[in-house]
């Protein structure tokens, strides 16, 4: 193996490998050897070193670089759909040559600049139009691919070094179970050892399918987290019709009898369409403790809503208000009827049959719908019916989707409704730092709320 290679394999951590590529003989006049190979070796270091979980901050440090050496740094990878996903940094390294992401401010030219830890994760942007980061399957990793390219040119320069690090979703231990009992469609997520753990259900919004990338990061923390899937998935309904709560109930049940989770209710967690739901199970549902709604609606939406004798109509639209914004793309933001208004006043929900808590999780710059003025209008209505005030946590800048922290914001993509792309809202920096600060907001919340009696006292159905 030659002198290089030796070097470079010197250099490698144990558990993060990186691959150094000779970036040849130094064009020194005269046609000298090369520089000295300990000059050439630039190297990658990763904090954790070879994976870390997705939600987690990653240090990024590149050493060996020449003093204040001009270099960019691309991150890029790949979805389940094998979709790219890329972004940059321009960076000058410290007199002593090295550069810590920490420490060292991105250059204006990049995917971002300032201060940014972690912009090369949450700027990551796709090539495809209107496509967003999603895990399927998050038994496996999004493995993030890092490159050190020579000076900030366009296109960059020669290669100094890259390496590849593992993003999680899977704390080693917790467990991902299957669930499909009775009519329930969902995967339970649970913490090491035998609990019992504090239960939360979660709910994506439109779109169907069974995301669980939310619900199993949140198991990381320990909560025992059923991702419930509710129409487009297996023998679901196929379309957003109607729902029926007892479905809900079923899986309010499942997780009440499991001896894994800790009584006496379950917190809910809902997104979006995943929202309207969640609060129309605390309004008619027993065993909910706490319910948290990020970028919901106070009135049910989407599809007609049953419970026993009872049905809830959905709020009306009109789609002569959906506006088209200077990129083309439809904003429906004001496409949904004044649920304070009129007949449109059926599909408020009666939030005021609630007892439990709740968080209401807010981007001021959300564009699906009024998402603060719906947080206000429930609060206002609980405290009218004598409730709790309820939390309300508004970001500004932050738009429609909502995620663990450092998935890239999504500002457009296919609303399954509407029937083409809607713009989501949001700005990226403003909307990284709003995911980051909901999930303490959330986790926050469940452990105030739902660890709040010893488990010795749960009384279960
Ligand atoms: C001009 C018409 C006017 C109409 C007037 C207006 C009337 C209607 C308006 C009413 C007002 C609003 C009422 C209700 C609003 C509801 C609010 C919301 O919920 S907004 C959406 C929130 N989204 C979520 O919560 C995400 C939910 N889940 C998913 O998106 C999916 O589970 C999944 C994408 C995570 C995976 O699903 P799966 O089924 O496995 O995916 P599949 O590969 O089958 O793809 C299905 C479909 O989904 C799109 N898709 C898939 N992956 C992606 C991706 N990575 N990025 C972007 N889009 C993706 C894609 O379109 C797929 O369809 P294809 O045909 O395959 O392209």
């Amino acid at each position: 193996m030659g002198q290089v290679a030796a070097l470079s394999l010197s250099r490698l951590s144990a558990r993060c490998w990186q691959r150094l590529l000779w970036p040849g003989p130094a064009r020194i006049p005269g046609g000298l050897a090369a520089r000295s190979l300990s000059s050439m070796a630039t190297s990658i270091r990763f904090s954790p070193a070879a994976r870390s979980l997705f939600d987690e901050p990653l240090g990024i440090a590149v050493q060996g670089l020449g003093p204040r050496q001009q270099v960019t740094l691309r991150a890029s990878l790949r979805d389940e759909a094998g979709e790219l996903f890329e972004a940059h940094g321009r960076y000058q390294a410290a007199d002593d040559g090295e550069l810590d992401l920490a420490r060292c401010p991105a250059l204006p030219g990049g995917s971002f600049s300032g201060l940014e830890p972690m912009g090369l994760l949450w700027a990551l942007q796709p090539r495809k139009p209107f496509w967003r980061l999603v895990k399927k399957d998050v038994q496996t990793p999004f493995r993030l691919q890092l490159e050190v390219l020579e000076g900030h040119g366009d296109p960059p320069g020669q290669l100094l070094a890259q390496a590849e690090h593992e993003r999680l979703f899977l704390r080693d231990g917790v467990r991902r179970v299957p669930v499909r009992e009775g009519r329930i469609r969902a995967t339970l997520f649970l913490p090491p050892g035998n609990g019992p753990f504090p239960g939360i259900i979660d709910l994506y919004g439109t779109g169907g399918g069974l995301p669980e990338y939310r619900a199993c990061l949140l198991a990381n923390y320990g909560f025992a987290v059923l991702a419930l899937a509710f129409y487009g998935y297996e023998d679901l309904p196929k379309e957003m019709k109607e729902f029926h709560l007892e479905y809900f109930e079923e899986a309010i049940n499942y997780m009440l009898k499991h001896t894994q989770v800790k009584g006496p209710g379950v917190g809910l967690l809902g997104f979006s369409k995943g929202g309207d739901l969640c609060l129309s199970m605390a309004s008619f549902l027993k065993g909910i403790t706490a319910t948290a709604v990020i970028n919901g609606s106070v009135a049910n939406v989407g599809a007609v809503l049953r419970y026993k004798d009872i049905t809830i109509p959905p709020l009306g639209a009109d789609a002569k208000r959906i506006k088209i914004n200077k990129s083309g793309i439809a904003d429906i933001v004001d496409v949904l009827n004044n649920p304070l208004e009129g007949p449109n006043r059926r599909s408020f929900i009666p939030l005021e049959k609630a007892e439990c808590r709740f968080l209401f999780i807010v981007g001021q710059d959300d564009h699906n719908w009024k998402s603060e003025f719906f947080a206000v209008e429930g609060s206002k209505h609980l405290q009218a019916h004598g409730k709790e005030k309820p939390e309300i946590v508004c970001y500004p800048g932050a738009g429609h989707y909502i995620e663990p922290p450092f998935f890239p914001m999504c500002a457009a993509s296919m609303h399954l409704l509407v029937g083409k792309p809607v713009m989501w809202g949001g700005e990226p920096k403003a909307h990284s730092e709003a995911q980051r600060d909901a999930w303490q907001q959330i986790q926050a919340f469940f452990h105030r709320h739902l660890n709040g009696k010893p488990s010795g006292t749960t009384n279960k159905l």
